[in-house]
């Protein structure tokens, strides 16, 4: 340790791929990194550096064959990770393992655990898997809602349980015009639907009232992360960012963000002034960022590979989560 590390001072960071375990329960393999080692005594997810030439999924196989003796069978990117420690730079580069055969075993007298992914905060873990727990707790799919008038309280009510209904897990309310008291009206009603059905609720903007009403996190405007030095809730609550551009999404980084949004990949009607960034543009800038990142603006259903591609956690839209009134769920 303190020496710097001559492989990420010549040929920029060093790749790692590790992978993400389930088990029956859903639970999460983690494994102690052992003493002598870097980060000696952390629970990291199992894997290691990519030789020269060798393609991050062969290196994924490779890896968890020798350090817990199983055979990978189909495996998906799941978030990349670049990250500065004092005396190296990685690019933590996780992935789902979907299907594996053989059952884990420590190979190298590693301790290997399984977790519930919700009590992975609670556990010491290196600062680069920070991002990677999160992208293990978030959806593919981030509804934000419409700009219903003041009053539609039915409409709204109507419209988020049909996206529950159809399998939408995270929800962003955001209902511009609306008074706070308006808000706060309705947001109880809001949070016991979205608790029924296992999703959680983010308030555009006002993370005062997003505590008050004891809502899952606030979703900020990057105008208003501009103006914080740290995230204005505690971990326990999600604070995600609008982003359009690099300097947004590491001011995003930088007040400890747990997510972000990223827009717009397409034209959208709701701003037509707005460059589109398509999906090259956005993968680029994904690439910079570690953090979670949906994409955003025009998008549909049918979206979310080409969005994963990129890079991306998933993908974020009003319209196409929405659905129609009388519509019923897919
Ligand atoms: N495997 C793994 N490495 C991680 C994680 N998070 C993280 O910061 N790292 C860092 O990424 C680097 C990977 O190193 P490693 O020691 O696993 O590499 P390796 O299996 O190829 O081992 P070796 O170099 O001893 O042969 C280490 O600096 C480690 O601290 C993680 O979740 N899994
Ligand atoms: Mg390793």
């Amino acid at each position: 340790m303190g020496s710097l590390d001559a492989e990420s001072m010549t040929s920029g960071p060093i790749h790692v791929v590790a992978g993400v375990l389930r088990d029956a329960q859903g639970r999460v393999l983690l494994a102690q990194r052992p003493p002598g080692t870097h980060l000696a005594g952390l629970w990291e997810f199992p894997g290691g550096k990519c030789e020269d030439g060798e393609a991050p999924v062969d290196a994924l196989a490779r890896e968890l064959r020798e350090e817990i003796g199983i055979v990978v069978e189909s495996a998906h990117p799941l978030i990349g990770v670049p990250f500065r420690y004092p005396d190296k730079s990685i690019l933590l580069d996780v992935w789902q393992v979907s299907a594996f055969s053989g059952i884990p075993l420590s190979r190298e007298s590693q301790r290997l655990a399984w977790v519930e992914p919700d009590a992975l905060d609670g556990v010491d873990m290196p600062p680069a898997d920070r991002p990677a727990v999160t992208a293990l707790r978030l959806p593919d799919r981030y509804l934000i809602t419409p700009a219903l008038a003041p009053g539609e309280d039915d409409t709204l009510m109507r419209g988020i349980e049909r996206a529950c209904r159809n399998g939408v897990r995270l929800i962003q309310l955001r209902l511009p015009g609306w008074s706070s008291e308006r808000i706060a009206g309705l947001a109880r009603r809001v949070r016991n639907l979205c608790r029924d059905h296992g999703a959680r609720l983010l308030l555009h903007a006002d993370w005062k009232l997003a505590a008050v009403l004891g809502l899952d996190g606030v979703h900020l405007p990057a105008r208003a992360a501009a103006t914080l030095v740290q995230r204005p809730l505690p971990v326990d609550r999600w604070v995600a960012v609008s982003c359009h551009d690099a300097a947004e999404l590491a001011q995003a980084a930088r007040i400890g963000a747990d997510f972000v949004t990223l827009s717009p990949v397409y034209e959208t009607p709701g701003h037509p002034e707005a460059s589109p960034l398509g999906w090259e543009r956005f993968a680029e800038l994904v690439a910079e960022v570690a953090l979670p990142v949906f994409a955003l603006g025009g998008l549909e259903t049918d979206d979310i590979d080409a969005a994963r591609m990129s890079g991306a956690q998933g993908i974020a839209a009003i319209r196409a989560f929405w659905g129609a009134e009388n519509s019923a769920p897919v």
